[in-house]
């Protein structure tokens, strides 16, 4: 099997003897091709949660320039690597896609061979990873391009920085790096918040009998026991001060000493720190140094607020409610109800992924009829209990309907391209009633 084998690529082509000719030579490769002609067309194909691994865009396209859509991917949340054909007199404009994130061009015409080989460089390393059946994360277009840096950053041995609001997964996301790049070695994780300030010094680095009193025995910390797997530093925005720079020490030289030792111990792990606070104002504020934070942050992965990716919001529903009916074979919770699905995708998640999972375990294990409604997710003492100031409390009912009435519309008048007579037409209701609740909702044709 190729690198390229089982992987997507989509192809942004109006010239059809090109397009052609490309998807024919591309599908003999193995690869999946999806082949759009106008800027428009690709656009409107890529808006849906599953994208291709890789796009292959023209640059000269008859409704819009390659440039453009580029442009508008990145603007709705992340783009695949962008391969740009381009004709010789376009390369100033190549040379400013790559600067905007693109991630090659070729110039027009090229032998087969060389575009295989730039895509090869593209594509992701798994090829079981990159199908959407292999999504560890998320299906949403953000969330792929996650996994994709992973496994890139898979090869590499620097720190990295996961950082993301509480619950969205950053420890996930760190095992699953864990699990790319050192599966058979350990992941040790520490929670620098959750340990004492004055326990933590001798937990990561260890101690030797008679440190200090009560030292018994040697007691070898975390980043010795971690040899040469992956030190997983949670909440590292709380890492007390003194702390910070024996951490620094540690990355640039390698090496550490457990306390009241003066040899020192070979440090072998990689690290991987999460902050859910901001760093940058840590710094400001004087909290966090400065030069750890440069030092951890040469590769950083932000995780977005669950609530930005919906098509996760539905994809995690499904894998938690499978989990969790599996787990409770004799129970009659058999599936999730449309409702309920609507209900989460209305709702905020402030707690992320973490809540939902929460929310669908509690619905699962209480649930008294097959499918699971709005009602089990968010249950009724929390609808009126809170009395608004729940951070918890899931959206009205009317908040549902209307963002089930908005979703609806939204996709009529894209599937009838803009004309809201076909939009009406199939949605079953008359146009006036269309036009009123555009209104309503705040929708503009
Ligand atoms: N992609 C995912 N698939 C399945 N479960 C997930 C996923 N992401 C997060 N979870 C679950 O959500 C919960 C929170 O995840 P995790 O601990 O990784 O979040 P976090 O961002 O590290 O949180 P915190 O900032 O509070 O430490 C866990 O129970 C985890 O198993």
């Amino acid at each position: 099997m190729t690198v390229l084998e089982r992987h997507s690529v989509g192809l942004i082509e109006d010239d059809p003897v090109m397009g052609e000719s490309l998807t024919q030579g591309l599908t003999l490769e193995g690869l999946q091709v999806s082949w759009w002609q106008s800027g428009a067309e690709a656009l409107k194909a890529l808006s849906r949660p599953v994208v291709p691994d890789v796009l292959i865009c023209d640059i000269r396209l008859p409704d819009m320039s390659g440039e453009a859509v580029f442009e508008a991917l990145v603007r709705a949340g992340g783009s695949p690597p962008v391969l740009f054909m381009t004709a010789y007199g376009d390369i100033d404009q190549a040379v400013r896609l790559m600067r905007a994130g693109a991630a090659d061009y070729l110039t027009k015409p090229f032998e087969m061979g060389t575009l295989l080989g730039r895509l090869a460089a593209l594509v992701p390393g798994d090829a079981s990873t990159a199908a959407t059946d292999g999504a560890v994360l998320g299906v949403s277009p953000v969330m792929r391009i996650l996994e994709r840096d992973l496994s890139r950053l898979a090869g590499a041995s620097g720190p990295v920085l996961i950082t993301g609001e509480t619950g969205v997964g950053k420890e996930v996301c760190a095992r699953h790096l864990h699990h790319l790049s050192r599966p058979g070695a350990p992941f040790i994780a520490v929670n620098c918040a959750a340990i004492p300030a004055d326990l933590l010094e001798s937990e990561i680095f260890g101690h030797e009998k008679g440190a200090f009193t009560g030292a018994a025995a040697r007691h070898p910390g975390y980043a010795e026991r971690a040899r040469d797997g992956i030190l997983f530093l949670d909440e590292i925005g709380d890492l007390p001060p003194a702390l910070q720079g024996k951490l620094l020490r540690l990355l640039e030289e390698r090496a550490f000493h457990r306390l009241g030792a003066t040899a020192p111990v070979p440090f072998r792990a990689r690290v991987v720190a999460a902050t859910n606070t901001d760093l940058p104002t840590a710094v400001a504020e004087g909290r966090f140094r400065a030069d750890l934070m440069y030092r951890l942050n040469t590769f950083t992965l932000d995780i977005p607020p669950l609530r930005t990716r919906p098509e996760d919001t539905g994809w995690l529903l499904d894998r938690f409610v499978t989990r969790f009916v599996a787990e409770h074979p004799d129970g009659p919770v058999r599936g999730v109800g449309a409702l309920a699905e609507e209900a989460a995708r209305a709702h905020d998640w402030p707690g992320n992924v973490r809540e939902l999972r929460n929310r669908v375990e509690r619905a699962v294990a209480m649930g008294l009829s097959p499918w699971l409604g709005p009602a089990d997710l968010f249950p009724p003492a929390r609808w009126t209990g809170g009395g608004g100031a729940d951070p918890e409390a899931p959206a009205a009912l009317a908040d549902i309907r209307d963002a089930a009435e908005r979703r609806a519309i939204e996709g009529a008048i894209r599937d009838a391209d803009g004309q809201l007579r076909e939009a009406a037409r199939l949605l079953g209701i008359s146009r006036t009633t269309l036009w009123e609740k555009m209104r309503r909702l705040g929708l503009s044709g």
